[in-house]
């Protein structure tokens, strides 16, 4: 079966397509399905670079022996135990189900609370080479951006967060000049800015490539709906439901290969409406219309879908192929076939062999053979047809090949 897509779907789909460019987040169900889709890369993403993260943040703590010495005595337990302690927390904590809800916020806290931490070391020193740090700062936040990749709104609450605790630092830290602390201030600011345009466009693409994807399977799953309803189309007898006379043999070929080294038999018959001419003439045609459908309702009936199949051959003509089927069966098959459509007791007037519609049956049943084509079946099925018409109507009549068949 194919997958349908959801008229909401569909809706959201053609929403997200007129979207202005600022925005990020989808329709509802879209941003569920974005969400979803890119949840595990994310979480993967997020522990390893973590990871790598916390160790190049202790590593930094030999730098703070020199460059930060008059507060390295306060400083040493937050660069290696604290913050590091609570990043391990956090790539642990995203192996807890119900903490992966909220882990892109937790991801966010611990790693603003590493850039507001940098900022406190360098603000508590009183050394020249403390000033050094902005670069640490913006180290930090370039890896937030970039290295764990969150989402560009968190993201933008993170930098504000960051530079407002930055510009209060630096307005507080008279020891530098105050055109060092602008200087200071304007790098770190306009890298913040430049690296939110990029984190920006890279969510843009990401979600562009996201929708493209969706709309890609949306159009393969039209297509295949398209094409499974012009395959049944082409196929089915408008009229009765029954397959048709291509169907019919395109199956007759396939079930006679599939049993060329099969021992069980193939049984075609063949049925015809008896009189049908005088029906049509003298009920009309849209009742012989109604009387095919009848009849062919019954014929569906005993058609076996798994090993053959019942089709309509033309005008008042049917075909059921039965494969694994012996000349036994086949002839009791085709004699509570007949009794059936008398059974129907569609009145018949005009019929010279009884009061109600009525059907022959020719019946040829066959072993798949190299040596013989399928359409043997369907020429003695005709023969035997004819002898049944010949023979008074309202008859079965069975032929089988020269071959020794299973009774
Ligand atoms: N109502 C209706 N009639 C159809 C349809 N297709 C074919 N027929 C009619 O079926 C009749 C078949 O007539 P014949 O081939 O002479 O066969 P018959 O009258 O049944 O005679 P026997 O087969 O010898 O019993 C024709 O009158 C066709 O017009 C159809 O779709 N609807």
């Amino acid at each position: 079966m194919t997958e349908k897509t959801s008229p909401q779907l569909e809706q959201e789909l053609a929403a997200a397509d007129r979207q202005p460019w600022y925005q990020l987040a989808f329709p509802p169900l879209l941003e569920q399905g974005y969400q979803l889709a890119t949840g595990e890369q994310r979480l993967r993403r997020y522990r390893l670079f973590g990871a790598v993260g916390i160790v190049v943040f202790m590593l930094y703590g030999l730098v703070d022996k020199f460059y930060l010495a008059d507060a390295y005595d306060r400083i040493w337990i937050w660069r290696w135990l604290i913050l590091p302690g609570m990043g391990a927390a956090a790539i642990i904590g995203s192996y807890w189900a119900p903490l992966r809800r909220c882990y892109e916020l937790l991801v966010v806290s611990v790693s603003t609370c590493c850039v507001l931490a940098l900022t406190w070391f360098f603000s508590l020193s009183h050394m020249p080479t403390a000033q050094h740090y902005y670069g640490g700062v913006m180290l930090c936040l370039v890896f937030i951006m970039f290295g764990l990749r969150i989402p560009f709104r968190l993201a933008c609450y993170s930098c504000f967060i960051s530079m407002s605790y930055l510009g209060w630092v630096l307005l507080g830290w008279h020891f530098l000049d105050e055109a060092i602390r602008s200087l200071i201030f304007i790098l770190v600011i306009s890298s913040v800015l430049l690296g939110l345009l990029g984190l920006f466009q890279l969510e843009k693409e990401a979600r562009r490539s996201y929708l493209l994807a969706q709309a890609l399977q949306r159009d393969h799953r039209q297509l295949q709906q398209g094409f499974k309803q012009l395959q049944q189309i082409s196929s089915i007898d408008g009229l009765t439901g029954l397959f048709n006379r291509r169907y019919f043999d395109q199956q007759l070929h396939k079930v006679w290969d599939a049993r060329l080294h099969n021992k069980a038999g193939i049984a075609l018959l063949f049925v015809d409406v008896d009189y049908f001419k005088k029906y049509n003439d003298s009920q009309g045609h849209q009742m012989g219309d109604d009387a095919l459908i009848r009849v062919a309702q019954v014929i569906g009936r005993h058609a076996q879908p798994a090993h053959g199949c019942a089709a309509r051959y033309g005008g008042e003509e049917f075909v059921l192929l039965l494969a694994n089927c012996s000349v036994g069966q086949a002839t009791r098959l085709a004699e509570q076939l007949r009794q059936d459509v008398e059974a129907l007791g569609l009145p018949h007037p005009s019929s010279l062999c009884s009061q109600v519609v009525t059907i022959s049956i020719g019946i040829a049943v066959a072993h798949a053979s190299i040596n013989q084509k399928p359409d043997w079946l369907v020429s003695t099925a005709d023969a035997a047809v004819y002898q049944a018409k010949k023979h008074g109507r309202n008859r079965i009549v069975t032929m089988h090949s020269c071959q020794p068949l299973p009774n």
